[in-house]
């Protein structure tokens, strides 16, 4: 099991047939403030050819399994209800925690994205770091002259969870385009069930499951959303903000 919240990944017994990838409390920074948060997971199979390896590296290795190898992700949002959804590479499922029992019910066997969004998420106090094609993208879409001719509103809660649960329901793009949020505990169990749901997840270049990650707490820009919105983001191409100046609040 590799966390989010730990240095190394943690060999938790010799049988045991799956790796789980987690970042278990996403914006936290919000938590103070009662604004809601999440829990991110993804689930590989263990690869037994490296059963000889020694602990450490088996464990490392384990868990920079490439994106397109998930058997299954999903995602907890803490909110005004909270909400399991989960992906075992057959569509994408949500669930509704009944408090009064304790079980989550099944409330939508199939969640699709809407092709189309009228919604882009993103920290536009970064406007003046972005690269051109970002801002050209953002500007136009603002405008109502982008291929979808209606003027977007934005929204940005600063929570990836919950950015993305508004985005698969109402449709749209939710990005961080800088190098700040994680390849293996947050952009492969996110895309993979976004891509289960009709939708796309990239890095402004390149499909996110299609990476091999190197590092496991690496980072990466990270664009979720629908399918003709990612294509038209993509579309401008320099997207990706290489200026990373670290940001207080
Ligand atoms: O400061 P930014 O670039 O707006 O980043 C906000 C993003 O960072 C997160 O808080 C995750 O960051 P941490 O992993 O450092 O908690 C996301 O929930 C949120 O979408």
């Amino acid at each position: 099991m590799a966390s989010e919240e730990n240095d190394a990944p943690i060999w938790i017994s010799d049988d045991g047939p799956y790796v789980v990838v987690t970042d278990p409390l996403d914006g936290s920074r919000n938590i103070d403030a009662s604004i809601p948060t999440g829990t991110i997971f993804g689930i590989y199979k263990r690869l037994e050819e490296l059963d000889d390896l020694p602990t450490e590296e088996k464990a490392m290795l384990n868990s920079l399994q490439s994106g397109s190898r998930l058997v299954a992700a999903g995602y907890v949002l803490y909110s005004s209800a909270t909400i399991l959804c989960t992906t075992f590479g057959s569509g994408t499922q949500t669930f509704t925690l009944d408090h009064s029992t304790g079980d989550f019910i099944l409330t939508n066997c199939s969640l699709e994205i809407p092709r189309r969004g009228q919604i882009y998420s993103v920290n536009d106090a970064r406007y003046f770091d972005w690269p051109e094609g970002l801002r050209r993208y953002i500007d136009t879409i603002r405008q109502g002259k982008g291929k979808y001719p209606k003027k977007y509103s934005a929204r940005y809660i600063c929570s990836l969870v919950a950015d993305l649960h508004r985005t698969l329901m109402y449709g749209g793009v939710a990005m961080n385009p800088r190098d700040h949020l994680r390849l293996v505990y947050e952009a492969n169990p996110l895309s993979f069930i976004v891509e289960q749901a009709g939708g796309r997840g990239s890095d402004g270049k390149n499909r996110i499951l299609s990476l091999q990650p190197v590092k496991l707490h690496q980072r990466l820009p990270l664009f979720l959303g629908s399918l003709e919105d990612m294509e038209e983001l993509e579309s401008y191409e320099d997207v990706q903000q290489r200026v990373n100046p670290g940001y207080e609040v």
